[in-house]
C-alpha cells in the first residue's frame, strides 16, 4: 500500500541534495509565479513521495533576499506536496540553543523589507490567520526525529525573519532577545506565509550554526563559522529527515491548514480577475475546482 503523504522538503543553507532518495531524479516543475530556485530531486523514501527544493539552488547561487519563495512554494504544491518540512540554518539568541541543537520553531517575527509574500492581490483579496504560522503535527514529529537521528531539539521556539545579507549588529542582536526571539535567519519568512496560503502544512527545522553578535566579548558570526558548524549539522539533517520520513504513519489524517482559504478569500467570484485566478490553479487549485463544482 502506498503511502497518502508526499512530503516536500526545503533544503537550506549547507543541503543541497538528498543522497538517501530512492528513485531519485531532478525534474523541472514550472511555476506561475517566474523562476523557482531550481529543480526539484523527486524519490522516494520507502514508500513516501520526497519532493527535495534546496533553497538557495544547488551550489548557493541565490541570496536570501533574492530567493522566489512564491515560485519555491507554487512548484512544491505542483509536484503534489502534502506537507512541507523546511531546514534552515539559525543563528542562536540564547545561551542554552548552542551550535549543533536543533529547534522546531513555532513562531515567527518579521523584519524582512520589500519581498513579495502574497499569492494573493487585487481580484482575488485573502487574508490567512498567521496566529500559528506552523503545522504542530509536523513541527511535533520533527523534532521527535531529530532524537531519532542522535541529535538534541527543542520544540518551540520564536524565528527572527531578518532581510540580510549582511549579519545583524550588536545593538539588534541584543533588542531580538528582549522581543523574545530565539533564533535568527533570512528566509523563514515569507516562505512560511506562503506555504499557508498554499494551504500547505509547515514546519521549519533551525540548525543552529552560531550565537550571532549578542555576546559582548565574544567574535560575532561570521561566513566561515557558519560553515564550519553546517557540516555536521547537514548530516543530522539529513538523518532526520530519514527518521522523519520512516516515522510517518501510512495515512494522513486531514489537517485544518488543508482547507485554509475557505475562511480566507473575501473578493467575490464576479469580482475576481481571471488572470491572477489563472496563475493561482495550483496554490488554490483545491478552492477554484470546488468552486467550479469539480
Ligand atoms: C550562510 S549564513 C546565512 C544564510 O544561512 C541561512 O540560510 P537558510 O535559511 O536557507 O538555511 C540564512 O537564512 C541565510 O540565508
Ligand atoms: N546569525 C545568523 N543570522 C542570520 N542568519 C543566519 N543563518 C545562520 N546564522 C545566522
Amino acid at each position: 500500500m502506498s503511502s497518502e503523504w508526499t512530503i516536500g522538503i526545503i533544503g537550506g543553507s549547507g543541503l543541497y541534495a538528498l543522497d538517501s532518495l530512492e528513485d531519485a531524479q531532478w525534474i523541472g516543475v514550472k511555476s506561475s509565479f517566474g523562476e523557482p530556485s531550481d529543480e526539484i530531486l523527486c524519490g522516494r523514501i520507502g514508500d513516501v513521495r520526497v519532493r527535495f527544493l534546496p533553497r538557495h539552488g544547488r551550489g548557493h547561487r541565490i541570496a536570501p533576499g533574492e530567493l522566489n519563495a512564491r515560485a519555491n512554494i507554487d512548484v512544491l504544491k505542483r509536484a503534489g506536496c502534502t506537507d512541507v518540512l523546511a531546514i534552515s540554518a539559525v543563528g542562536s539568541l540564547r545561551e542554552e540553543l548552542p551550535p549543533g541543537h536543533f529547534v522546531a520553531v513555532d513562531q515567527f517575527i518579521d523584519r524582512t523589507k520589500a519581498r513579495a509574500d502574497s499569492f494573493f492581490g487585487s481580484g482575488f483579496v485573502a487574508h490567512v490567520s498567521m496566529a500559528n504560522p506552523v503545522c504542530p503535527r509536523l513541527s511535533k514529529m520533527a523534532a521527535a526525529a531529530v532524537g531519532k537521528g542522535g541529535g538534541k531539539a527543542t520544540l518551540g521556539g520564536t524565528y527572527l525573519a531578518m532581510e540580510g545579507p549582511q549579519f545583524s549588529t550588536r545593538a539588534e542582536s541584543r533588542l531580538y532577545r528582549e522581543w523574545g526571539a530565539d533564533v535568527i535567519g533570512m528566509t523563514g519568512f515569507p516562505e512560511a506565509r506562503l506555504a499557508r496560503e498554499a494551504e500547505l502544512p509547515y514546519a521549519l527545522l533551525g540548525m543552529v550554526t552560531d550565537y550571532d553578535a549578542w555576546r559582548e566579548n565574544e567574535k560575532p558570526v561570521d561566513v566561515s563559522e557558519v560553515i564550519e558548524q553546517m557540516g555536521s549539522n547537514s548530516a543530522l539533517a539529513r538523518k532526520t529527515i530519514e527518521a522523519f520520513v520512516a516515522a510517518l504513519p501510512e495515512k494522513r489524517a486531514p489537517s485544518p491548514i488543508d482547507t485554509t482559504l475557505d475562511d480566507a478569500v473575501i473578493t467575490a467570484p464576479d469580482n475576481h480577475d481571471p488572470q491572477l485566478v489563472a496563475r493561482l490553479d495550483a496554490v488554490a487549485g483545491r478552492l477554484l475546482r470546488m468552486a467550479r463544482g469539480q
